[in-house]
């Protein structure tokens, strides 16, 4: 290869810097530089590969899972590609695709193998580039875990109310009531559930609907103590669970509730008719689960709807 033509481009890529050419000259003739045009896979997984591409021109990227994802590195004029595998002497672990057309010296293992014993700067290059990898490599990480907690923490959110949805309240309900049962304290849930919806949904709209099941999970949130646990059961259906509450304080609160949702969610909904919830509660007994909790406040609630609507009534 004639290095003399092209030792500008070569001596300003990562792993030539400082590099003495007088001790290399003679094994850079093994080398020889490629085009590639974009979209060309350099590197796969399953495929093996015997060289280390340095960009003297060009850009490639990097995908860590497939190629049809966004890219999870991207490099430039002077960086290399291929080294980790060729090193290892093992299956690449990423795609590498090339994202621009890109000039390229291309080194196979035995060379490259040559000049890092040929040369200590060029060695020290190598393993800062290794190095600078494995950071790339624990950012990707730390980055992917951050998005999964992301993710995990929207799958426990109902999207329209922001409030918690009910598989995170059949998590954290149920740690309650194993809680309130080895206490031997007591514990209430209220089960809310918005009057005649239906009509509403059909006389003023289903954005309606959705704009007062905003108000009335809002003003639920918003009358709750710091401790209580609130969550959308579905549908126009609401869950609070709370702790350390006897049968009393539990109503007081229900009672509070429901007057509140009465004046609270008309005053956010303007122009449209008075919302009210019709509310069941039930105690924590030694015997229960969280189903059959949920199911007397269930019971308690249909007995709230039959007796009119716009009521609190207890198992
Ligand atoms: N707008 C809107 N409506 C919903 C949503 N989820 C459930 N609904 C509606 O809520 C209504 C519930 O109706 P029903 O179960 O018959 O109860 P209801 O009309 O409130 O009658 P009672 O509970 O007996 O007072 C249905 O029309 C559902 O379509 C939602 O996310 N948005």
């Amino acid at each position: 290869m004639q290095l003399t033509r092209l030792h500008d481009d070569i001596a300003r890529t990562r792993l030539f810097t400082g590099v003495s050419f007088d001790a290399i000259e003679r094994l850079m003739e093994h080398c020889s530089v490629i085009e590639v045009p974009e979209g060309v896979v350099l590197i796969e997984p399953g495929k093996s590969n015997d060289n280390l591409y340095v960009l003297l021109e060009g850009q490639v990227d990097v995908h860590l899972t497939t190629p049809d994802q966004p890219y999870n590195l991207r490099l430039g004029q002077g960086e290399c590609v291929g080294e980790m595998s060729l090193i290892e002497a093992c299956e690449p672990s990423a795609y590498v695709i090339v994202s621009a057309a890109s000039r390229m010296l291309v080194l196979s293992r035995d060379t490259m193998w040559s000049l890092i014993n040929a040369s200590h700067a060029l060695a020290r290059n190598m393993l800062i580039t290794l190095s600078s990898r494995v950071r790339q490599g624990n950012d990707a990480v730390r980055y992917s875990i951050h998005r999964q907690s992301e993710f995990e923490s929207l799958a426990f959110v109902d999207g329209l109310t922001g409030l918690h949805n009910r598989r995170w309240l059949d998590q954290a309900f149920r740690r309650q009531v194993e809680r309130g049962q080895r206490d031997g304290k007591p514990l209430a849930v209220l089960m809310v559930d918005i009057d005649h919806f239906k009509r509403f949904n059909d006389t003023h709209g289903h954005l309606a609907g959705d704009r007062a099941l905003r108000a009335v999970a809002m003003t639920l949130n918003d009358n709750i103590r710091p401790g209580d646990l609130l969550a959308r059961f579905g549908g126009e259906e609401f869950a609070v669970l709370l702790p350390d509450t006897g049968q009393e304080p539990a109503l007081a609160i229900a009672e509070r509730l429901r007057r509140a949702v009465s004046n609270a969610v008309s005053r956010h909904m303007a122009g449209l008719p008075a919302i009210s919830i019709s509310i069941g509660e039930s105690q924590l007994r030694a015997d229960d689960t969280l189903e059959s909790l949920l199911d007397r406040a269930d019971d308690a609630l249909y007995s709230a709807k039959t007796a009119g609507r716009n009521c609190v009534r207890w198992a």
